[in-house]
């Protein structure tokens, strides 16, 4: 349409959309879409199409634009200058998919494997925390781990993990999970002496009430122990009795 009403526009869009490919296919690599084979492999068809966009420009002819426009879609110029069987038709074109479907995926890989991690890495205290690029299969055994119902923090503190809320809601979840009625599965409140010993303290809160926080900012003293987990004896495990709450 645009070629009758105004075809020095058209000529224009043509060859402006012809070196536009070649800048675009050179940007992809500097925002990190892809890597550098991609400009350098298009180079060679993107500078034939801006030459056919060229030729277009300047003779304006019939000819010249039938030339552009089969280049536009190498795919179907190689179809139509070398191949005549349908069958051969679909094979080439099959065959060119899956190269473009192979380099895309190896493109991907290479992407993804440099995409950094979600989720921050807990450190001993006095080290730095950093993300988890690279250390995922550590903080996935972290996290995959059976978290200890009791925690001896005199004897062996460690400074609470910093979790994302997914991270501390699938831990939530495993504990809750695995949260049974077994005294035996229950490590002693120890003071150093190795007896058991109630709570001094107990903290209480309906859901979503800030307890968990409350209880981290505690634990975070090194004079105070806390449970691991909220052990819910009161409103879930009180049958289990004082042998099991200790
Ligand atoms: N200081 C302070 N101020 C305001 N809000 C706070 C504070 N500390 C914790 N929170 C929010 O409390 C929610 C978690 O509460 P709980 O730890 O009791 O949750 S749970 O019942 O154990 O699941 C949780 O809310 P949601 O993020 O909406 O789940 C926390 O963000």
């Amino acid at each position: 349409m645009m070629s009758v009403t105004h075809p020095a526009m058209c000529k224009r869009v043509a060859l402006r959309h012809s070196l536009g490919l070649i800048a675009l296919s050179t940007l992809a690599p500097v925002l990190d879409v892809t890597t550098w084979t991609f400009p350098i492999i298009s180079l060679s068809i993107n500078l034939y199409i801006s030459y056919l966009a060229a030729r277009f420009y300047y003779k304006g002819d019939r000819n010249s634009a039938r030339r552009l426009m089969e280049y536009y879609s190498p795919v179907f110029h190689s179809l139509h200058a070398f191949w005549s069987s349908p069958v051969k038709k679909k094979l080439l074109l099959l065959g060119i998919m899956f190269v473009v479907w192979v380099y895309m995926l190896y493109s991907c890989v290479g992407y993804c494997s440099t995409v950094p991690g979600l989720v921050m890495v807990h450190t001993p205290r006095g080290k730095e925390t950093a993300p988890a690029t690279g250390r995922r299969s550590d903080l996935v055994s972290r996290l995959l781990a059976k978290p200890q119902p009791w925690e001896d923090v005199e004897s062996d503190y460690e400074e609470p993990p910093i979790r994302t809320a997914a991270s501390r809601d699938l831990l939530d979840a495993d504990r809750d999970r695995d949260r049974v009625p077994d005294p035996s599965a229950m490590s002693s409140f120890s003071n150093g002496s190795g007896s058991k010993k109630l709570p001094q303290a107990i903290i209480i809160g309906v859901k979503k009430g800030g307890t968990r926080a409350l209880l981290e900012f505690l634990r975070v003293h090194p004079d105070i122990r806390a449970v691991g987990a909220e052990p819910h004896f009161f409103d879930r495990n009180y049958e289990n009795g004082l042998e099991w709450y200790r």
